[in-house]
């Protein structure tokens, strides 16, 4: 296996339970030391995808390939953690126990198991029956069992539900460390605030096909949503400099992302305003401007798949602030 080979591989994926079809035609490269997102609506595909990767469902058409390893039928991958949406475990296990059990089935030592136990702040009750955890601190030991083998590739089926804030930043910190040591990994979430600052590349998908992917500035290129800006004052200096007029809209400038380096140059040098402030559409605007597209092309009966660039060679140089 070559250090070389993406992460994974999707190929033309299709599948379909029954005669629902679940997935359409789904490419994806992605390369190690690298966060993907897994975005999309309820039923989307997202599980079905990781559980895909996982080996755990094979594709009806198409090819997965995982840390350099062609996925044939009922095959698994290994070196790679998951931690399941609602993960539950034998309950009349303590927490210490549970973690003991998958360090002795993935050959690890005993060491770290306590060197988890004390990052994931769960000694206070590392002897007590999971049955008395609260659902964050299950989820804490879900993320601990997922990561105890080192895995190459990491994947997270919405990992910060039932986390408060500080648990789900200890967690993303935990996910930015793994990425810098060059782990590939996926996490799937509706919570579109939390992952946004920690992901290198977002898919989203709608119905079952791909309907843009990319890094954040690749998805703000591709999106039709405009940028924000106000300043003091603003309707007097629109008054006095007309090229600013056609960008004014109800109290504010609006611009593409294309547009803003000119506007922000001009407001600079020809109007002397320098205090303003600039609001770019988040993760989740260009999440539901996907979405709204999606919609209004099924109810007119058209097929909505955005114009998406995959990279064969995708790495953190591609991103740009
Ligand atoms: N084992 C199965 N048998 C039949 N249908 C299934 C099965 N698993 C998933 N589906 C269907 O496939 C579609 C995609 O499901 P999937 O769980 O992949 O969606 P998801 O994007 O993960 O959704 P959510 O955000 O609600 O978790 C859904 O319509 C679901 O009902």
């Amino acid at each position: 296996m070559s250090e070389l080979e993406p992460a994974v591989r999707l190929a033309g994926v299709s599948h379909h339970f029954a005669e629902q079809r679940v997935l359409h035609d789904v490419e994806l490269v992605l390369a190690r030391g690298t966060t993907l997102a897994l975005l999309g609506h309820n039923g989307a595909g997202k599980s079905t995808l990781m559980k895909m990767i996982l080996g755990l469902i094979s594709p009806a058409q198409g090819q997965v390939e995982v840390l350099g390893q062609r996925l044939q039928c009922g095959e698994r991958p290994t070196s790679i953690g998951y931690l399941p949406e609602n993960i539950n475990f034998y309950d009349k296990l303590t927490g210490h126990e549970v973690l003991s059990y998958f360090a002795a089935l993935k050959g690890e030592r005993s060491t770290r198991v306590s060197q988890l136990i004390e990052e994931f702040g769960l000694g206070y009750a590392q002897h007590k029956p999971v049955k008395s955890y609260s659902k964050g601190m299950k989820q804490r030991l879900g993320f601990a069992q997922a990561i105890i083998a080192q895995p190459k590739l990491l994947l997270l089926d919405e990992p910060t539900v039932g986390l408060d804030p500080q648990a789900s930043q200890f967690l993303y910190s935990k996910v930015n460390q793994l990425r810098d040591q060059g782990c590939a990994v996926i996490i799937c979430t509706h919570e579109l605030n939390l992952v946004e600052p920690h992901l290198d590349v977002a898919m989203m998908l709608g119905r079952g096909r791909c309907l843009a992917f990319g890094s954040l500035a690749q998805l703000l290129a591709q999106s039709e949503l405009g940028v924000q800006i106000t300043f003091n004052a603003i309707e007097s200096v629109v008054s006095k400099h007309a090229p600013l007029a056609e960008f004014y809209h109800q109290g504010d400038l609006r611009c593409s992302i294309s547009q803003r380096a000119w506007l922000i140059q001009y407001l600079t040098r020809e109007c002397g305003i320098f205090d303003f402030d600039i609001k770019n559409p988040c993760l989740a605007d260009i999440y539901n401007e996907k979405m709204t597209q999606m919609q209004s092309c099924n109810e007119q009966g058209l097929s909505f798949t955005s114009s998406i660039s995959y990279s064969s060679n995708w790495s953190l140089n591609n991103v740009t602030p």
